[in-house]
């Protein structure tokens, strides 16, 4: 009999459920639900609309039914950082408010008054992003002390879908560890730093792995949907769900490719030195405690915003085709510049950066395409050259994933500046990640090394290589 686990992926940009079987000793995935995910203002925050995303999970699941399936289990990944606070009773304490907001800006600096920033690297080896949730914990501790104060559970955008599914509240480590505020070296919240930054650590939950059977659905739930799954959580963190598809782990960096850019490598130990520290690299928690060795690049968030600049009249794959036509555009910006965190209009903000750095401004849809595209690319070889470095050695592949690997101009491109060979796929990297870790839970796949065989013989994986150098 067919068993099937139900993963929900929710990226910055949109969600989707996908059920995941095992057919012939290879991965099948159903793609049964998909729904746009976006901010919204809620007062004068920027916020996730928790309570539609919830909504759209349940839609999702009780399209299962449509299809006669009854799924074993079930597992949520969002993006990193982001949390709710709930009372004494459960119930919301705070919004969702998204690590774009700007309620994070100074918060950085403040906080290494209290804690020395080599110090917070050497404890936690996390990279230093203004939206950490440090500092957004930091901003609430400024500005509504009270609510801290009140605050009894401590849960991270996945841990709170789960509670809504569960009613068991607990902190999945791939998620944690993006706070910085969970020491690399013990796996627990680190003490010393909540006591020093004032914030209150009994509001935080038990630590729990991947592959943990958190428990069933609520009663109301199941005679809801009119069956009942175990939750099983995944890598919570999407991005560690992402790496655990990556087909070619071994000698390889890997892109994670969506609304972000996560570029890095797979590594068995966390690596705090000060060269990795300068180059701020971050050593996020892994599945069977490895780490994820990587650095956030700004992403095709830039594209996303473009899009919506152009009032979504073109597609992705139109904006490729019109970056190839706009072939003689060479402006480049520094994506990783805060300014395109969350700028008020993304072409203007290209724009002004290119006049302000003395190069041709880009006009058209292409030459905008064009500019992020090579930008993205420039930043994506500086990373590299980067992890070369650290490792002291060249690794010979580049394996892209998620929605991101679809841009072929991307691939070719990299391929051809690294004249390393590019792996693109699989698509669905971290819905796939979120599966087999269910699986791996259920007794159905063995362990991370089966499930990656499964993966690299179960899904398309393109090759970019660079093309020959006819002139030598
Ligand atoms: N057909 C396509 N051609 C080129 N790029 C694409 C295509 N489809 C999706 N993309 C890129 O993939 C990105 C979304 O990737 P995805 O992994 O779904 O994001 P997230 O998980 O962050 O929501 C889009 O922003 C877009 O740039
Ligand atoms: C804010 C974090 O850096 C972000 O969540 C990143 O880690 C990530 O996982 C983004 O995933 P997307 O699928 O939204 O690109
Ligand atoms: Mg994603």
């Amino acid at each position: 009999m067919t068993r099937y686990a139900l993963a929900v992926d929710i990226g910055a940009s949109s969600g989707r459920l996908i059920l995941g079987s095992v057919q012939q000793e290879k991965l099948e995935l159903n793609e049964i639900h998909r729904f746009e995910n976006k901010m919204i203002k809620k007062g004068q925050h920027y916020c996730w609309d928790i309570n539609r995303l919830f909504s759209e999970i349940k839609k999702g699941i009780k399209k299962c039914n449509d299809l006669g399936i009854k799924p074993e289990s079930i597992g949520i990944d969002t993006w990193a950082v982001d949390f709710v606070l709930l009372d004494e009773n459960g119930e919301l304490l705070t919004d969702a408010v998204a690590y774009r907001d700007d309620r994070t800006d100074g918060m950085m600096e403040e906080v290494f008054q209290n804690i020395m920033k080599e110090r917070l690297y050497l404890e936690t080896g996390i990279q230093f992003q203004k939206f950490n949730t440090i500092y957004q914990l930091y901003s609430l501790k400024k500005t509504q002390s009270e609510v801290l104060e009140k605050a009894k559970t401590f849960l991270m955008i996945p841990d709170y879908l789960h509670y809504l599914l569960s009613g068991i509240s607990a902190n999945e480590y791939t998620n944690a560890s993006s706070t910085q505020l969970l020491n690399a070296f013990t796996k627990k919240w680190d003490k010393t730093i909540l006591d020093t930054l004032g914030i209150n650590r009994e509001m935080f939950q038990e630590i729990k792995k991947p592959n943990t059977i958190l428990g069933n659905l609520k009663p109301e739930l199941v005679e809801e949907f009119g069956f009942d799954m175990k939750i099983i959580l995944p890598a919570t963190h999407d991005t560690g769900s992402a790496v655990i598809s990556v087909p070619e782990l071994n000698e390889t960096i890997y892109i994670s490719s969506g609304t972000w850019s996560l570029i890095g490598v797979e590594n068995s130990f966390p690596i705090c030195v000060t060269k990795a520290l300068d180059y701020n690299f971050t050593n996020e928690g892994g599945i069977d405690y490895r780490f994820r060795f990587l650095k956030n690049i700004m992403g095709l968030w830039m594209i996303q915003e473009v899009r919506r600049n152009y009032q979504n009249q073109y597609s992705f794959s139109e904006f490729v085709e019109l970056a190839k036509a706009a072939h003689d555009f060479s402006s480049t910006v520094n994506v990783n510049d805060n300014r395109f965190l969350k700028p008020d209009n993304m072409v203007e903000e290209i724009q002004h950066y290119c006049v302000e750095t003395g190069q041709q401004v880009p006009a058209t849809p292409g030459e905008i395409a064009k500019c992020v595209y090579d930008s993205l690319v420039e930043s994506y070889i500086t990373a590299i050259d980067e992890i070369e470095e650290i490792f002291e050695k060249s690794f010979p592949s580049i394996n892209i994933i998620g929605g991101g690997c679809q841009n072929e101009m991307l691939n070719q491109l990299l391929a051809e500046a690294t004249k390393k060979d590019v792996y693109a796929g699989p698509i669905e990297a971290t819905a796939i990640g979120n599966i087999v870790s269910q699986f791996i839970a259920l007794g159905e796949v063995e362990n991370l090394s089966e499930a990656r065989q499964m993966i690299k013989k179960s899904f398309e994986i393109k090759t970019f290589k660079a093309t020959e150098d006819v002139t030598k």
